[in-house]
């Protein structure tokens, strides 16, 4: 059992371009740039952008995996990479999920906005 900077937890496995390309299908608004996966949420205004950020901490505290965060105002952007494996993994495509299902709790999830 691969250890490390996640103790007991096992060193999660890098994903091969076609198990991504797969995921990506249940994830067809996000990016997928090189090893990184990405979306920029844009809420009604400041205050509901934050309040999806704070539910964003259950679902990635529980699977020891956080997204990178940019905040604009209303907007949230995030990318998701398995930092200690160096590319994508199962991890990011969890959390990613999460976060799709935190944009609009027991409603339909927010599509990701347009990128510039
Ligand atoms: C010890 C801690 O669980 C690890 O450092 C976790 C924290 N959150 C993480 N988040 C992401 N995106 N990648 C990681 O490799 C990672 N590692």
């Amino acid at each position: 059992m691969a250890t490390g900077a996640r103790g007991a937890i096992a060193l999660p496995v890098l994903l091969s371009s076609d198990e991504i390309a797969r995921q990506m299908q249940d994830l067809s608004d996000w990016a997928l740039a090189g090893q990184e996966i990405s979306c920029t949420y844009s809420f009604g205004n400041f205050v509901e952008a934050i309040a999806f950020v704070n539910r964003l901490v259950e679902p990635a505290e529980a699977a020891a995996h956080h997204p990178d965060l940019t905040i604009a105002y209303n907007r949230v952007t995030l990318r998701l990479t398995t930092h200690d494996a160096g590319g994508l993994t199962n991890l990011d495509f969890r959390v990613a999920q999460a976060a799709r299902a935190a944009t609009n709790p027991g409603g339909s999830p927010l599509t990701c906005a347009a990128m510039e």
